[in-house]
């Protein structure tokens, strides 16, 4: 059976779906998904390709940005993720908006150096020859310095008496720059290695510390009151409380990260972005005092509620995937073209307003009771109800003590029973 499997990457697709069907007999239904959801580009994407897996995209509505109130479209799977982000939004919109600001927005190319005998005549060999070093990296992707951006700085970092960075920083202009930035930080690597250096490897970091956002949001307290009768203050002390548990609590840190990574990561997906990147640098920043804590905090100033956050955030809005998928293109579209600084803002903002309906929930409701009242939907669809049955088996989903898939199934089966009746 393995022999099927040898060099499957080098067979087309049809013989790849053939080997696959063959050995873990698919059924026609789970065939029909495959060959439903081909796509030419997602075959020139990836490797071994199969089938487009799809994410549900959503609207967030009106999130208001540095003076503009952008539609942002959201990939998620996860239920109530949307309608949180709508909520935040809708009630960030009757404060200040979100303001953001990038100090710089540079990518940082690492050349990593072992065994180095000398670091001070590294150190002195690097500043000497910085202007030198920093042409090597720009020509190595000469459209980026034509553009304005490139290589701009090189820094050095001593690890450890034998062990040195040498980053070099790079303005990465309208692309996230993984690519460029290896490229160039490969092209010092070998200059280095010429000087007799030994490099052990030349990548970009995704920890983004120069590249760092910094956003403020500013809610009147009464914009807080809750349908079930919580004042506005009450919910904002709250909320504030919360946010100081972050700190205390790397455990409940993580849950409220999370929380915030639901909207973050569900725009940066939709924008064509990269996830892992994002995520990686997110939770290292959440680390960077020593401690893991919430990467927003929010307190009560008189009678407002302030919402403040610093984080890395390096997306594009070229590159990477970004031209070739028709749907990232619509994206982009539907946002008003954002350039890639303020793409970034848009992201952070999608944060706050998620950790913000998610922390006003908790700290009123429960997070259950919207959550939960949104997730029937799914429910419904994993215990077989069919197009025509959803919205009613939801309507008893919502009206029951429980929700839960075995009292889905029974719903269920009563609703077919009333029908027959
Ligand atoms: C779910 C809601 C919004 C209900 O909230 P609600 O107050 O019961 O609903 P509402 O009908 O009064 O609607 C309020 C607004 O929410 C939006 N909204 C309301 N419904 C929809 C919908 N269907 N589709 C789109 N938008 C919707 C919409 O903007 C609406 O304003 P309107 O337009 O009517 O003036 C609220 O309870 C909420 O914000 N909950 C938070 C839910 C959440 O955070 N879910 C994420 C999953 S839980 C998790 O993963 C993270 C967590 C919570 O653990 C993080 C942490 O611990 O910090
Ligand atoms: N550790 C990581 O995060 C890694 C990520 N990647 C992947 O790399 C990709 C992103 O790399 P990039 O270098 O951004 O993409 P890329 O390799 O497509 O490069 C961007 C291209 O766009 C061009 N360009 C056109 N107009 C531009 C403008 N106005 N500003 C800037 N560039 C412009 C650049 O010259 C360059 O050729 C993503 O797919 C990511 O998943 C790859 C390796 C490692």
């Amino acid at each position: 059976m393995m022999a099927d499997w040898q060099q499957f990457y080098k067979r087309s697709w049809s013989e790849r779906v053939d080997i696959l069907v063959n050995n873990q007999q698919l059924t026609n239904a789970e065939q029909d998904l495959i060959k439903e959801n081909y796509n030419y580009i997602g075959e020139q994407q990836i490797e071994n390709y199969i089938y487009n897996f799809g994410v549900p995209t959503g609207l967030l509505l009106n999130l208001p940005v540095d003076g503009k109130k952008v539609i942002v479209p959201m990939a998620t799977e996860e239920p109530s993720v949307i309608a949180a982000a709508n909520n935040g939004a809708r009630i960030m919109r009757q404060g200040t908006g979100v303001q953001t600001k990038f100090s710089k927005h540079l990518m940082r190319g690492q050349i990593l150096l072992v065994h180095v005998a000398d670091v001070r005549a590294l150190s002195n060999y690097v500043r000497e020859h910085e202007r030198s070093l920093l042409q090597c990296a720009n020509d190595a992707h000469p459209s980026m310095a034509k553009r304005g951006g490139g290589a701009k700085e090189i820094l050095i970092e001593t690890m450890d008496d034998s062990t040195v960075a040498v980053n070099v920083l790079v303005d990465t202009k309208e692309a996230m720059g993984a690519n460029t930035v290896n490229t160039m930080a490969e092209a010092v690597a070998a200059k280095l290695r010429q000087q007799g250096y030994e490099v052990l490897m030349a990548i970009l970091s995704n920890y983004g510390t120069e590249s760092l956002i910094t956003a403020e949001v500013a809610i009147p307290v009464a914009a807080l009151a809750t349908k079930q009768g919580l004042a506005g203050e009450e919910v904002a002390q709250k909320i504030a409380l919360a946010s100081h548990m972050e700190t205390l609590s790397p455990h409940r840190a993580v849950t409220a990260n999370k929380g915030i990574l639901n909207g973050i990561e569900a725009v940066v997906l939709a924008s064509g972005n990269d996830t892992r990147a994002v995520n990686a640098a997110l939770h290292a920043y959440a680390a960077h005092d020593g401690q893991y804590q919430g990467l927003i905090c929010w307190q009560v100033v008189a009678d407002q509620l302030i919402g403040t956050t610093t984080m890395p955030m390096s997306v594009g809005v070229v590159g990477g995937s970004i031209g070739i998928v028709p749907a990232v293109k619509l994206n982009h579209h539907i946002m008003g073209e954002p350039t890639s600084t303020e793409l970034a803002s848009i992201i952070v903002a999608t944060g706050l307003a998620q950790n913000l309906a998610a922390l006003r929930a908790l700290v009123s409701t429960g997070i259950q009771a919207g959550h939960m009242a949104l997730q029937a939907k799914s429910l419904a669809v994993q215990v077989g109800a069919q197009a025509g049955e959803i919205d009613r088996l939801v309507a008893k989903l919502n009206a029951a003590p429980k929700m839960d898939a075995t009292s889905a199934k029974k719903l269920l089966q009563e609703l077919r029973e009333e029908v027959t009746d």
